[in-house]
C-alpha cells in the first residue's frame, strides 16, 4: 500500500509567464497537508498539474512524481492512486449519467462488476454517510445538493481505492453544517482509511482543525511548510503571518458581534 505521493520540481508556464515554480511537495498517507496562501498564488494550478489535467495553454515542465519513491505519470495516478475533490461537485459529474453509472463504472475499471459491486456501491454510500443509497444512485448531479455530491466524490475515490486525495476548495461552496459534516468524514477517513490528503483551502479554521502539515504559497512559489502547531504560533513567511491575522480579525469581529 502506498504511503507517499511526492512532486519535485514542478513548474509550470502560460505562455512566457511562470505561474508556478519548481514546487516540492509531499503527501503522507494518515495525513492532511494544506495549500494554502493568497488568490492567484497558484494553488489550484497546483492540484490541477499533478494529475495532468491543466487547462488549455498551461504546460508543465520538470515535474517529477514519485509514489513510495518510485517515479509515476499522471496518468497512472488519475483517477487510481489519486482522486480530485472539487469545490463544484456538479462539474465534475456527466449530466446525462446517473451516479449508479459513475459508481459502476468506477468499479468496472477495477473489474469489479455485478453482485459484488452493487454490495460494494452500497456499503461505500453508507460509509460517507448517504443513508438513503437508492435514492442518490438513481439521482443525476442536477438532483443532488453540494454536500451530496461531495460525498458522492469521495464514494468514488472510496470506490477506485484512491490512496490520495486532491481536494480543492472542497467546503467553499458548503454551508457551515454541510462544512463541517464534510470535514468530518474527511478526517475519519484520513484515520480509518489511511488517506492522503491534498486539501487547497482559503479557510485557516479549516487549516486549524483538519490539517496536519501546511504548505504556504504565495506567487507562485511555496514560501513556507510547517506541521499546523507551528505554523499558528510561529508562523515565519510574511504570507503566513497575513493569512493567520485576517483569521484572528475575522474571529474576533464575530466574536464581538
Ligand atoms: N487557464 C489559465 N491560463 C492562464 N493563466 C492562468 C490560468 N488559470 C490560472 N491562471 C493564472 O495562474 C495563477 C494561479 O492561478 P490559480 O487558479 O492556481 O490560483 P489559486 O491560488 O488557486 O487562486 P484562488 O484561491 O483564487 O482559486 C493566477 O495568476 C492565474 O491568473
Amino acid at each position: 500500500m502506498n504511503t507517499h505521493l511526492s512532486i519535485q520540481g514542478m513548474s509550470l508556464r502560460h505562455q512566457q509567464r511562470t505561474l508556478v515554480h519548481n514546487l516540492q511537495l509531499t503527501l503522507k498517507a494518515g495525513q492532511v497537508h494544506a495549500l494554502v496562501g493568497a488568490s492567484g498564488s497558484g494553488k489550484s494550478l497546483t492540484c490541477l498539474g499533478i494529475l495532468d489535467l491543466l487547462p488549455p495553454g498551461v504546460h508543465c515542465s520538470g515535474a517529477t512524481l514519485l509514489l513510495d519513491g518510485k517515479p509515476v505519470e499522471p496518468a497512472q495516478l488519475r483517477g487510481r492512486e489519486a482522486a480530485l475533490v472539487l469545490q463544484n461537485p456538479r462539474s465534475a459529474f456527466n449530466p446525462v449519467r446517473s451516479l449508479r453509472q459513475h459508481a459502476q463504472e468506477t468499479l468496472h475499471t477495477r473489474g469489479v462488476t455485478g453482485r459484488e459491486a452493487d454490495e460494494l456501491i452500497h456499503a461505500t454510500l453508507n460509509e460517507v454517510g448517504l443513508y438513503d443509497a437508492q435514492r442518490v444512485l438513481d439521482s443525476f448531479a442536477f438532483q443532488l445538493s453540494g454536500g451530496m455530491l461531495q460525498r458522492m466524490m469521495i464514494a468514488l475515490a472510496l470506490l477506485a481505492d484512491s490512496r490520495f486525495l486532491l481536494a480543492d476548495e472542497p467546503t467553499s461552496d458548503l454551508d457551515v453544517v454541510a462544512q463541517a459534516r464534510f470535514l468530518d468524514l474527511l478526517e475519519r477517513l484520513v484515520d480509518e482509511r489511511n488517506l492522503g490528503v491534498l486539501l487547497i483551502t482559503h479557510d485557516m479554521g479549516v487549516v486549524a482543525r483538519s490539517a496536519d502539515h501546511v504548505s504556504v504559497m504565495a506567487h507562485g512559489r511555496i514560501v513556507g511548510q510547517a506541521d499546523v502547531c507551528t505554523l499558528f504560533n510561529n508562523p515565519r513567511s510574511e504570507e503566513a503571518r497575513t493569512l493567520l491575522a485576517a483569521h484572528h480579525a475575522l474571529t474576533r469581529e464575530v466574536c464581538r458581534a
